[in-house]
C-alpha cells in the first residue's frame, strides 16, 4: 500500500466563465506524518488547491486521493479523515469552548450528542482533556463562553476542534494570518506537538515563509503550475550559496590573501566569501588575523524570493 496520505495527479481547475486555468496540471504527493508546505505568491492557486483537497470545491479534471480514498467517490468519508483550520476563525461565539468542540464532534458523527459535557461518553471527555492539555487550554477556559476568550486562546480552541475526530491530515490555510508574533510562535509550538504526539500529517499554505523552514517538503506553485518541489535544504542549496563574513584589522592584507587564493569575494560592510560545501578549507588557508568571522546561512525566504525571480524571468 502507498505510504502517501495525499496523492494529486494532473489536477486541473478552470473556474466557470474564465479562460485561464487556475490550476494547470499539477501533481504531488504527501507522506504520512509529513509536514508539507504549499507556497506561492498571491493568485498562484493555493486556496483553489486546498479547497479541492478538502472537498469544498469541485475540480475540472485529474485525480485526488486523500488517505487512500478517491475524492470523486468518497468525499463524505474524506471529510471525516481531515481537519481544517482556515485564516478566519469559524467558532460559534455564543457557545462555550467545550460546546464548540462537542457540536463539531457530533456533526462529524464521532460521538452522539448529549446536552452536557458530563453526560458525554468517557471517550469524548478523555479526548477533550488530552487535546486541551496538548495545546494548553485549562479547564477554566474550556467551559467559558468563546467571546470571553482571547484571540490566541480561540486559535488553540480551533486546533482542538479540528482534531477531535483524530484526522489523518490537518489542512492549515494561512492559519497565522493576523496573529501577533507571540501567538504565531505558540500556535506553531502546538501544531508541532500535535504532529509528533498524534502522527498527524500537516498541509500548510502560508505567506510567512519562515513558518515552512522546518517543513519536510516544500512545493512552490506559480501561475497555477508547480514550479518546484523539494526539501527546504535542497531548495536553498540549489539557489543560494552559504557565505563567510570576514574582516580583519589588516583588511588590505586579508583582501590580498583572498585574491592570491583565487577566491571570489565582495567587500561591503565586511568581506563576503561565498562557499559551496565547507568553510573550513578556506579558513585553514588564511594567515591574516580575523576580527570578524561569521557564517551566513540563507533562509528559506531568501531561496523562495530568488526562486520566484528566476521562475518569473523564465516565464516572461
Ligand atoms: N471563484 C473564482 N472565480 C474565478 N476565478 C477565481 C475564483 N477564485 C480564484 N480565482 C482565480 O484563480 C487563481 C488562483 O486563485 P487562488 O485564490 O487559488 O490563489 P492563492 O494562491 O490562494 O492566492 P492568495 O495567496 O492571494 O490567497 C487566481 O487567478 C484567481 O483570480
Amino acid at each position: 500500500m502507498s505510504n502517501n496520505v495525499i496523492e494529486v495527479k494532473n489536477l486541473v481547475k478552470r473556474y466557470k466563465g474564465t479562460k485561464k486555468l487556475s490550476i494547470d496540471d499539477i501533481s504531488f504527493s504527501v507522506k504520512k506524518n509529513e509536514f508539507f508546505a504549499f507556497l506561492g505568491p498571491n493568485g498562484a492557486g493555493k486556496t483553489t488547491t486546498i479547497s479541492i483537497l478538502t472537498t469544498t470545491l469541485g475540480k475540472t479534471s485529474g485525480e485526488v486521493k486523500i488517505a487512500g480514498l478517491d475524492i470523486n467517490k468518497h468525499d463524505r468519508a474524506i471529510r471525516k479523515k481531515i481537519g481544517i483550520i482556515f485564516q478566519k476563525p469559524s467558532l460559534d461565539i455564543q457557545l462555550t469552548a467545550e460546546e464548540n468542540i462537542r457540536f463539531h464532534a457530533c456533526i462529524y458523527g464521532v460521538f452522539n450528542y448529549m446536552p452536557t459535557f458530563k453526560l458525554m461518553p468517557k471517550a469524548y471527555r478523555d479526548k477533550v482533556m488530552e487535546l486541551t492539555k496538548v495545546v494548553g487550554i485549562d479547564s477554566d477556559a474550556l467551559f467559558k463562553s468563546v467571546k470571553k476568550l482571547s484571540g490566541g486562546m480561540q486559535r488553540k480552541l480551533e486546533i482542538v476542534r479540528s482534531l477531535i475526530h483524530t484526522p489523518e491530515v490537518l489542512f492549515l490555510d494561512e492559519p497565522t494570518q493576523g496573529l501577533d508574533a507571540e501567538s504565531r510562535r505558540s500556535l506553531w509550538k502546538y501544531i508541532d506537538k500535535v504532529r509528533k504526539q498524534l502522527g498527524t500529517t500537516i498541509f500548510l499554505t502560508t505567506h510567512y515563509i519562515d513558518e515552512a523552514e522546518n517543513a519536510d517538503n516544500v512545493c512552490i506553485i506559480n501561475n497555477g503550475k508547480i514550479a518546484a518541489c523539494s526539501s527546504p535544504e535542497k531548495l536553498k542549496e540549489s539557489l543560494l550559496k552559504q557565505e563567510l563574513i570576514l574582516d580583519a584589522k589588516n583588511r588590505d592584507g586579508l583582501i590580498a590573501e583572498l585574491s592570491s587564493l583565487n577566491l571570489h569575494f565582495t567587500v561591503n560592510k565586511h568581506i563576503i566569501v561565498p562557499y559551496n560545501k565547507s568553510p573550513q578549507k578556506i579558513l585553514a588557508q588564511l594567515k591574516t588575523e580575523l576580527s570578524v568571522l561569521k557564517i551566513h546561512e540563507p533562509t528559506l525566504e531568501d531561496a523562495y524570493i530568488e526562486f520566484l525571480k528566476k521562475n518569473n524571468k523564465m516565464e516572461a
